[in-house]
């Protein structure tokens, strides 16, 4: 059975729908199905690179994303009609009996020319504020999914993020995945990474918040894991081992289950899937916001953690020092306490859990027809 998921321009847009496959997989098997997933996703090289690590078959629409200037909005209307006609000509080859979409830009054309075939669609808002783009491809989905409620689509269901389970810390030994990234297994780990790109802010802030406090009393014992994105790999390394702190740095991780589970504490964004992850991996964070969106749709995605007691949140700066400084106020407190991170870690897994990619599944093989398993069972 074939199933298209729609979504790209980042990571964070498709591996949610790796998550639903991942389930929908077996429940197509136990009905004596197979599953042959497409990913749309967009011509970027970020999704090249995710769907060559995850050994996804891949179609490459040549979108872009919405234009907000009047001079551009030529130019997106041409991309979004030649990346619908390519998508078109897939879905009459491969006749999908479903599609789920999870937004970002390649959303859009691949969500019209299913329509036009007559396939079941739906669509994932991952972001707690549902942004204009994402509004005008609810209307256009059969079914609409929320991961954080209250996310400004009113006829849509709430089920969470689905997540797939590379993420996942669970089953793995903190020593292990430390020692994996040539760390210390007992020392305490400082995981910093912004979102499936990577910000040069936080490359430069993290480091320069280090060497700042080269000889600080509090700091002693702190290793940090840091994924770059592939930013300035090794100048971030270099500035790490200029302020004399151990540090692993890697450009990216295909199985972050692998880093949550070294970490005690984490810098980082909050993307949709960072912030799910860190709650579901139960990791304490200090998120920084990505300083350039206008929606606060990043803020908001922290705001049940935050409220929990589970993270703080505090801004992107920007300069390096202007981090570094303001890092001192918000990572020093935690870094240095024990007891406030396991408070932090017990009240992330106080709270409820969702299986978003279980709930998202089901819709699709009740859309696509499944029927029920093989062996009897409803
Ligand atoms: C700058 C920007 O506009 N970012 C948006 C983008 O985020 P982006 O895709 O960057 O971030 P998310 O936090 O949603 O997802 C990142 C994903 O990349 C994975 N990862 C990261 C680093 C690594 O080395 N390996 C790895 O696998 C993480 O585990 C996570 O699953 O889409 C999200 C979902 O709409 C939005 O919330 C973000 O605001």
């Amino acid at each position: 059975m074939v199933i298209y998921f729609a979504g790209g321009g980042t990571g964070g847009h498709v591996y949610p729908n790796v998550a639903v496959a991942e389930r929908l997989g077996p429940m197509l098997a136990e009905r004596g199905k197979a599953l042959r997933a497409v990913y749309a996703v967009s011509d970027r090289a970020v999704d090249a690179r995710v769907c060559e690590a995850e050994g996804l078959e891949a179609v490459a629409l040549p979108a872009r994303p919405a234009a907000t200037r009047p001079d551009r909005a030529l130019r997106f209307a041409a991309a979004f009609r030649r990346a619908r006609a390519v998508a078109a000509r897939r879905v009459a080859a491969d006749r999908p009996a479903a599609l789920l979409a999870t937004g970002g830009f390649v959303s859009g054309p691949a969500v019209a020319a299913a329509r036009r075939a007559g396939v079941p669609t739906a669509l994932i808002t991952l972001d707690a504020v549902a942004g204009r783009a994402a509004r005008w491809l609810a209307r256009g989905c059969d079914a609409r999914f929320l991961a954080v409620a209250g996310a400004g689509l009113p006829e849509a269901k709430t089920v969470g993020y689905p997540l797939r389970s590379a993420s996942l810390a669970a089953g793995r030994d903190p020593g292990e995945a430390r020692a994996g990234y040539g760390l210390n297994p007992r020392h305490p780990t400082l995981l910093v990474f912004a979102g499936s790109s990577g910000a040069e802010t936080i490359n430069r802030g993290s480091p320069a918040f280090f060497a700042d406090r080269a000889r600080d009393p509090r700091l002693r014992g702190w290793q940090v894991l840091h994924l770059t994105g592939g930013k300035l790999l090794a100048e971030t390394r270099a500035a790490y081992a200029a302020a004399g702190v151990a540090a692993a740095v890697r450009g990216y991780e295909p199985a972050m289950g692998r880093a949550w589970a070294a970490a005690d504490l984490a810098l980082t964004r909050c993307g949709a899937g960072g912030v799910a992850e860190a709650r579901a991996n139960a990791v304490p964070c200090v998120f920084l916001p990505y300083p350039w969106h206008r929606d606060g749709h990043q803020e908001r995605n922290a705001g049940p953690l935050v409220a929990a007691g589970g993270a703080v949140v505090t801004p992107d700066r920007v300069a390096p020092a202007a981090n570094a400084a303001s890092l001192g106020d918000t990572l020093l407190p935690l870094l240095e306490n024990p007891a406030r991170r396991a408070a932090m870690r017990a009240a992330l897994r106080a709270m409820p859990a969702t299986d978003a990619a279980t709930a998202l599944a089901a819709w699709l093989l009740g859309r696509a027809g499944g029927g029920p398993p093989a062996d009897g069972r409803g």
